[in-house]
Formats: structure tokens, C-alpha cells, sequence
């Protein structure tokens, strides 16, 4: 998909061949090999990946990614759009992703976190503050990256906070990072709101996945004045045409550990949610949900896609018909997360932290500047928001192999 996402974008910016093949090959990729000893005595070896897709314009930067079907293409491709989502919100980073394929759900917490010392000690020789900064993605969370940030200090002999991001605030993580992509979903939702000249108040949203992104996306959308009418975890998902209580909901995932059951909605599976009639649709769970089986059957009138990759190239040229749609893009839509990860990353090598207010000013501050360049590039040009966020993002690189030299 990413490949194909680029060659779209090569032909249009008539990028010749061999200077492609310079940017979508990944600079470094890793496999390991992860070996622990489980609770029962037993050993169980994992296999962990990193890629790291170009170091043209700083360190790589992305996220870590636990889950069972996780392999190096899908890695490899994640780290690829983050280098254009860096690129396009003008951070000074390549992409990068990492991932072990491993269901957490099977773990122990001492097990999870045997697990993460391990790979972060098989990628020692491959990371640092200004190599490679990890940050959390799916399945892993603040508890992960402080389990990571202690492995990194104790090889060190002294505490490096700046090796990742999104870590606990009292370890030097910084504020608002939890909150950032969800929060920035809502941002450009809102943008797009008036966009398309629809009043947020007025809208009702469809959010898939519950998790770090998913869940701030829907607590933030209903800040903005949006109601909640479907929500989804990998259990199944719930509707309620008068509206999710947020509050009610968050008591209940507490007690039962998944949205799926919560008394006051309907049940409804994952296939029927993203065909929800609804205003804003909000796929934040994994890849690959937009198809082109289902792109014809959606109904709604902006798609933001908060999760990386939610929708395939073939569902995109259903979608590109569908004009009735605004499409805020995955890397444009959920930047919010880099955003603050590069915040947190600066205030960790300057030893000066900022305040919430500092932050979400900031934030908001680059998401209007990305948002605003997209959409002037897609009127001006007449091309897709998604053509148009990565023909800025591939650019920005293009431009900048092409000044350090192409052939070195
Ligand atoms: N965290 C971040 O800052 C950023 C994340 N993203 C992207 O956002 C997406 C979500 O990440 P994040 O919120 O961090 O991950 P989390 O692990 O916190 O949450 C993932 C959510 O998706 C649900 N889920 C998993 N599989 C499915 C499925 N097949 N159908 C429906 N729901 C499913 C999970 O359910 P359950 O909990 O029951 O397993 C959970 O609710 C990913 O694509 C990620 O790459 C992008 C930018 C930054
Ligand atoms: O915060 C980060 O560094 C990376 C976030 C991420 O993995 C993503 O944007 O997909």
C-alpha cells in the first residue's frame, strides 16, 4: 500500500526511477530474534523488527507496535508514511516504525516487560537520542516506554530520557502527549467542519477502535459538540442513535476491559460500524479497514483517518468518485502524536519543560499550518488530500536528498 501510494505520487511529481528507488528503500531494517523466559520456567522466543526508512533530515522517529500480526513489510511501510508525516508537519526526522508480534493479552506484566528489556537491548547498538527515538503505537503504552528508557539509562550509566517518547511525565515524558493524536483528530475534524460547511455541534461521529487514539478522538469530538453515536474495540462495537455517555462508557471499559457489551447501545459488529450513516467517521484501530468492498457503502461526509493506513488504494479511487466526502489523511490526521513526541524530545535534550497550554498552542499551531498546505495543494491542483499530504511530504525529502547530494 505504501509503495503504491508513492508510485502515485512519483508519477504525478515525475520523480525518475533510480531517484524513487533512493526513497522508498528503508535506510536500515531489523529482525531479532527474542528469547524470554516465561512465568512457568519455560522459554519463548519473539521476533522483533525496526526500520528505519531515511536519516536525511535527523534521527528516525515512530512509533513500537505490539501485536500478533505484526511482520517487517507492515513495519516497513509504517515507517515509510512516517517519514512523510514528519516531512509534512515540518519536523526534523525520518520515519521509522518498530514491532514485535506478540498478542500482550497472552503476557504477564513481568512477562511484557522481560519482553521489551530484550528488544530494547538487541536494538542498543541501532538507537539513541540522535539515531532512533521510539514512542508508543498499538498495544503498547508509557509503562512500555519506561520499561525501555530504564533498559537504555542502565546501559548507559546514566539516565537518557530522550531515547523515547510518550514515557511517563515524572520520567520526563511530556504533557499532553497521551492526549496528542486524539487531540489533533479533533482538531482537523473541526477544520474540516468548516471546510465542508458543516456545524460540529450538529454532527454525529463514528469512532473505530477505543484505545489511546480512538478514545481522545471520541472525548474530544464530544468537547467540539459532536455526539458519539458508534464506537468499536477488536470485541465489537455498540450504537446508540441518541448517543454514547462517555463517562458511562469509560466506567464500564474499567470493570470489564472492553466497550463490547455496555448495556445502554445496541451491539454492532466492525464491518456495520464503518457503514454507519454518520458526519465524521473515525477508523483508529489498524490498517486495511477500507476497502474496496466497503468504500462504496460509506456514509459519511468527512473520513479522518486517525489510525495509520486505514483505507487501501484500491478503496481510494472508489473514494476519489465520491466527492461528497472529505478525506483527512492519515498522515496529515493523526501528526498530533509526532507532533508532541518531537516536543517531549526537545524538552528531554534541553532539560526545560513546557506547560499544557505551551504545548497544545504549539500543537494546534502545526496541524493548521499542515492542514492549510494540504488543502490549498489539493484546490490548487485538483488532487486528492491524500495526493496532496504526500506530494509535500515526498518533496520535502526529495528536496532535501537532492541539496545534501543525491550520490554520495
Ligand atoms: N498512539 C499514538 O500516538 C498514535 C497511533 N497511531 C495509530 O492509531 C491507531 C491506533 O493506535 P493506538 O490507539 O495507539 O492503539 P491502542 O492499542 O491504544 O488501541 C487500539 C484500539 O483498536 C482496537 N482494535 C484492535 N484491533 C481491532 C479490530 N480488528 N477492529 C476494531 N478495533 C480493533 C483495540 O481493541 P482492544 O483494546 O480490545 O484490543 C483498541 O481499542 C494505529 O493505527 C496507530 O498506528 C497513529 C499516530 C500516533
Ligand atoms: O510519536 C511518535 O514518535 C510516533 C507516533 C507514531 O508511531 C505514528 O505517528 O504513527
Amino acid at each position: 500500500m505504501a509503495c503504491q501510494q508513492f508510485d502515485l505520487v512519483a508519477d504525478r511529481l515525475q520523480i525518475s526511477h533510480d531517484e524513487r528507488d533512493r526513497l522508498k528503500y528503508p535506510k536500515r531494517s531489523m529482525t531479532v530474534a527474542l528469547p524470554i523466559h516465561r512465568d512457568d520456567g519455560s522459554v519463548q522466543v519473539f521476533e522483533g523488527y525496526r526500520v528505519q526508512h531515511h536519516l536525511t533530515l535527523g534521527p528516525t522517529k515512530g512509533g513500537l507496535r505490539y501485536h500478533p500480526d505484526v511482520t517487517l513489510g507492515e513495519v516497513a511501510a509504517l515507517a515509510m508514511w512516517m517519514s512523510w508525516k514528519c516531512a509534512l508537519t515540518g519536523l526534523p526526522y525520518g520515519g521509522a516504525k518498530g514491532g514485535i508480534a506478540v498478542d500482550t493479552r497472552k503476557l504477564s506484566n513481568k512477562e511484557l516487560e522481560r519482553l521489551t528489556r530484550r528488544y530494547t537491548q538487541e536494538m542498543i547498538p541501532f538507537i539513541g537520542p540522535q539515531v532512533d527515538i521510539m514512542a508508543p503505537d498499538m498495544g503498547t503504552n508509557e509503562q512500555v516506554m519506561a520499561w525501555m528508557m530504564d533498559s537504555y539509562s542502565m546501559h548507559m550509566g546514566y539516565t537518557v530520557p530522550s531515547i523515547v517518547t510518550g514515557k511517563p511525565v515524572n520520567l520526563g515524558g511530556s504533557v499532553g502527549r497521551r492526549e496528542a493524536t486524539g487531540r489533533g483528530v479533533a482538531y482537523l475534524v473541526n477544520r474540516a467542519t468548516d471546510t465542508v460547511n458543516l456545524d460540529i455541534t450538529k454532527c454525529t461521529a463514528v469512532v473505530q477502535g477505543f484505545g489511546n487514539v480512538g478514545s481522545v478522538t471520541a472525548y474530544s469530538l464530544a468537547k467540539y459538540g459532536a455526539k458519539v453515536i458508534a464506537l468499536s474495540d477488536v470485541n465489537g462495537g455498540l450504537y446508540n442513535a441518541k448517543g454514547i455517555d462517555l463517562r458511562k462508557l469509560e466506567t464500564y471499559l474499567a470493570e470489564h476491559n472492553t466497550v463490547a457489551g455496555f448495556p445502554e447501545a445496541d451491539p454492532i459488529s466492525n464491518e456495520q460500524l464503518l457503514t454507519t450513516p454518520c458526519d465524521i467517521l473515525v477508523p483508529a484501530a489498524l490498517e486495511r479497514q477500507i476497502t474496496e468492498k466497503n468504500a462504496a457503502k460509506i456514509q459519511c461526509r468527512i473520513l479522518a483517518e486517525a489510525a495509520n493506513g486505514p483505507t487501501t488504494p484500491e478503496a481510494d479511487v472508489i473514494l476519489d468518485q465520491r466527492e461528497e466526502i472529505f478525506i483527512i489523511p492519515d498522515i496529515l490526521c493523526n501528526s498530533g502524536g509526532v507532533i508532541v513526541s518531537y516536543f517531549e524530545w526537545v524538552q528531554d535534550l534541553q532539560s526545560f519543560f513546557w506547560t499544557e497550554t505551551e504545548v497544545v498552542d504549539k500543537l494546534f499551531r502545526i496541524l493548521e499550518t499542515a492542514f492549510t498546505q494540504t488543502l490549498h495543494l489539493s484546490r490548487k491542483q485538483t488532487m486528492s488530500m491524500r495526493q496532496a499530504a504526500l506530494s509535500l511530504g515526498v518533496s520535502r525529502v526529495r528536496e532535501a536528498k537532492k541539496m545534501r547530494g543525491l550520490f554520495p
